[in-house]
């Protein structure tokens, strides 16, 4: 029986916890703050704001939105965001990535406080990452490690293969896993022979932005298959990077999309702004 990971149920648990440490909060007079820089109108990125936006409200957390034109300039992205470092309301600063092309995103990027960059996306917070001295860590890694947590799946000594290696997901995720004591294999459009990799993998985490890109053929047979794809078919409907009905039987467990690392980004980012949050109490 292949093991269906419900991110949807795992982050509403967290969700629960995180509620009750909120309230805590709250009567210490700490209302937790996060604020979102979104500038133009990426479909992804919208879909996440809206739900972050939700899941904040239901919470008690104080979620800010600035939004900025698709034709914002760099100097006022970073006037943004500058204003949000010197803000004491604010724990966590997002700043919702693609930027339009005039942006420089790595700027943008190390121009916000390491102490409050809620994404783990500052070089300081993912050089700590790799040196296994993790402070804040990207929040789809992050949750990925949570629902594997969730579900009692053990990734030391086993063989992880990451399929992607961008900087929001891939490379943390084979840091973390790394880190938890798997046996990481970073693969990528470039690589050769891939499915006789992929088929090595007891993990595989699926980030390559193409829809239904991975089938059964290229998953070893119990494998844990791990998708953070968010695309949409040629019918329009919104589905993962793995072929969910093929691999599904393939495997020993599966993440579905929706439902599966999409809520456990969310719950990690929460999870992490709550955490930054705290601080404020020890001050
Ligand atoms: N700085 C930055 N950090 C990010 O983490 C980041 C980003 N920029 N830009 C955009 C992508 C996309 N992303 C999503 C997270 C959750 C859902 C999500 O909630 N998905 C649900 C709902 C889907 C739906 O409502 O249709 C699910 O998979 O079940 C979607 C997309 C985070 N990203």
């Amino acid at each position: 029986m292949t093991i269906r990971l419900d991110g949807k149920q795992t982050a509403n648990s967290m969700m629960a916890t995180l509620k009750t440490e909120i309230t805590a909060l709250k009567a210490k007079g700490v209302t937790p703050g996060l604020a979102v820089v979104l500038v133009g109108d990426d479909p992804a990125s919208a879909i996440y704001v809206r739900n972050k936006q939700r899941r904040a409200e239901e919470l008690g957390i104080n979620s800010v939105r600035r939004t900025l034109p698709k034709s914002a300039t760099q100097a006022e992205v970073l006037a943004e965001v500058a204003t949000l470092n010197q803000d004491p309301s604010i724990d966590g600063i997002l700043v919702q990535l693609p930027l339009p092309s005039q942006i420089d995103e790595n700027a943008v990027i190390e121009a916000i406080d390491p102490a409050k960059d809620v994404d783990g996306f500052h070089p300081l917070n993912v050089g700590k990452l790799w040196e296994n001295m993790p402070r804040i860590i990207a929040s789809t890694p992050f949750g990925i490690m949570a629902l594997l947590e969730h579900y009692h799946i053990d990734v030391a000594g086993k063989h992880a293969v990451v399929l992607g290696r961008s900087n929001i997901v891939g490379r943390p995720m084979a840091a973390l896993l790394l880190n938890h004591d798997a046996t990481v294999t970073i693969a990528h459009s470039k690589t050769q022979n891939l499915f006789a990799i992929t088929k090595q993998a007891d993990i595989l985490v699926v980030a390559t932005g193409q829809a239904e890109f991975i089938t059964a053929d290229a998953v070893k047979p119990g494998a844990v298959v791990i998708d953070v794809g968010m695309d949409h078919n040629a019918a329009g409907k919104l589905v993962g990077d793995v072929d969910y009905a093929s691999v599904a039987p393939v495997a020993s467990a599966i993440t579905p999309v929706p439902g599966g690392v999409g809520p456990m980004t969310i719950a990690g980012l929460m999870t992490q702004t709550v955490a930054l949050a705290k601080r404020r109490v020890h001050e």
